[in-house]
């Protein structure tokens, strides 16, 4: 007979867990159906144990320039204090109890295993059958995409899951694609001492950014050592016990370790979701304004196709799960999502970028600020290197679109969010007062440059 509830969630990801909880807290009986971790990617293999990696690689970087502004420091760089923190503080050693009780004490019950829909109110997960009386919220993520590389299957390949849990920096490493994933753990390893290569297929890295961001990045990364090469895809990998070889541009490259970082994959059609009716071949499910993707069924997260990121999942879950308790006001927006690569500099964008405001037909503007010409980036000296860029719709006199590069980059990026989500009119942005001498500064530059 099926296990009857409320709500069943399936996958436990940042949103799942969130929405799971919310729901229980507000009485509803909730069932969340987990295969491997509660909390996901982010905790455990992504966002949190590479920030960490991020932090310490970061503080060797700057001690590095204590050479040009204050004297000499000599660094010894230990990745075990890394790990040790990404095995004790992020992770528990990959053991999710605190999660799970937290939940319990939401008022959820949690279930391990695969879960499979098989029709509007129905889930099985192994023997067992499930039936929501309210809704189903999916939020199963992404694996890794491992590309079809003649030789690659088989061998002893890092994605971000073993990569973070790397006890060691290795001696050298090949990182198969300049995406967000593959670069912040190439400068954060480099940094440990480890020989990188970044090895991108298209012609240029962070190619969903703008292009003076990529160009800045790889600028970056190349002044730090790295050998990155654009326009350059993999075209065979051999393993022979000890180390890679990677066939490229009709060249051989040999490393200890190599790092698939080359996008991510669904399936769902181990979902279900034929069940729904709803075409499986897709990449993304197609959700409406309340994340539906079907009369009282839910998705969020990576799946949704609306930026695979925590703060996206968390966002979603907040909508879904208030419309699932009668709040049939509150509407997913997506004009300003926000999002920042935690490379060194980092890069912070919000909405469109040039190339997506032409593509919509919008009448752009765009305006480009340095930091290192900013008071701040030149006070700043060392790693000082960054960017301001704003796209403007002339038309509506607004900002659709912005980029913020630049040592705290995230961070800045926050005014540009709000500028972008308020629809603020550039006249307002021009007569705002920005306090001196902060990196932000650098953007009344850029607007004054757009007028
Ligand atoms: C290396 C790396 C670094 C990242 N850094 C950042 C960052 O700095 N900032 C940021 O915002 N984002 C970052 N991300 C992205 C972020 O991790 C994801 O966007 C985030 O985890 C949200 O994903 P999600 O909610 O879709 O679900 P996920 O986190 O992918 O979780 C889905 C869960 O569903 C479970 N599941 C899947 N299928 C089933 C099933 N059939 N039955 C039961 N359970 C199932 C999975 O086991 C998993 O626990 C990073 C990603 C990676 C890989
Ligand atoms: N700071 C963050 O918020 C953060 C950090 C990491 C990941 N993420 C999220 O996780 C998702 C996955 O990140 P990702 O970096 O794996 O994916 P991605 O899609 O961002 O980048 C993958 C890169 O690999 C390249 N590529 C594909 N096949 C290749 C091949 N065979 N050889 C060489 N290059 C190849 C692509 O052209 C692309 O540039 C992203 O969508 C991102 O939103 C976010």
């Amino acid at each position: 007979m099926a296990e009857s509830a409320d709500v069943i969630v399936i996958g436990m990801g940042p949103g799942g867990e969130s929405a799971a909880a919310q729901l229980a807290r507000a009485g509803l009986t909730v069932v969340g159906i987990e295969k491997n971790l509660v909390g996901g990617e982010c905790p455990y293999y992504g966002c949190i144990p590479t920030k960490m990696m991020i932090r310490a690689a970061d503080s060797l970087a700057e001690a590095r320039r204590v050479a040009d502004l204050a004297g000499a420091a000599d660094t010894v760089p230990d990745f075990a204090p890394v790990a040790k923190r990404i095995r004790e503080e992020a992770t528990d050693t990959w053991d999710d109890t605190v999660a799970v009780e937290r939940f319990e004490k939401a008022g959820g019950r949690l279930v391990r295993g695969t879960a499979e829909v098989t029709g509007p109110r129905t889930v099985r997960v192994g023997e067992r059958e499930f039936e929501a009386g309210r809704a189903i919220l999916i939020n199963t993520g992404t694996d890794p995409a491992v590309p079809p590389i003649p030789g690659l299957a088989g061998t002893p390949f890092w994605t971000n899951r073993e990569a973070v849990a790397a006890t060691e920096a290795p001696e050298s490493l090949i990182v198969l694609g300049g995406g967000a994933v593959g670069l912040e753990l190439a400068q954060s390893f480099s940094r440990f001492g480890t020989r990188v290569t970044v090895l991108e297929a298209l012609d240029r890295i962070l190619p969903l950014e703008e292009p003076e961001s990529s160009a800045l990045v790889e600028d970056v990364l190349k002044a730090e050592g790295l050998d990155v090469r654009t326009g350059s895809a993999a075209e065979s990998v051999g393993h022979d016990g000890t180390s890679f070889t990677v066939q490229a541009g009709g060249r051989g490259l040999t490393a200890e370790r190599l790092l698939v970082a080359t996008g991510r994959r669904v399936d769902l059609e181990r979902l279900g979701l034929a069940s729904l009716g709803l075409d499986t071949t897709r990449r993304t499910v197609e959700t409406d304004p309340h994340l539906r993707i079907a009369d009282g069924v839910y998705a969020i997260g990576d799946i949704t196709g609306h930026g695979a990121f925590t703060h996206m999942s968390m966002y979603q879950a907040g909508i879904a799960a208030a419309h699932i308790l009668g709040d049939t006001k509150t509407a997913a927006e997506y004009q300003a999502v926000p999002r920042v690569t935690f490379t060194d500099p980092e890069v912070g964008a919000v909405g469109l970028t040039e190339q997506q405001a032409r593509e919509q037909g919008l009448s752009v503007a765009t305006a480009i600020s340095q930091i290192p010409d900013s008071t701040r980036g030149w006070i700043h000296k060392s790693g000082n290197r960054g960017i301001i860029k704003l796209v403007a719709d002339t038309d509506r006199g607004i900002l659709v679109g912005a980029t913020s590069a630049g040592p705290t980059g995230g961070e800045v990026l926050s005014m540009l969010t709000l500028a972008v989500h308020e629809r603020t009119p550039l006249t307002r942005l021009r007569q705002m007062i920005y306090a001196y001498p902060t990196f932000h500064r650098a953007v009344e530059d850029a607007v004054r440059k757009l007028a």
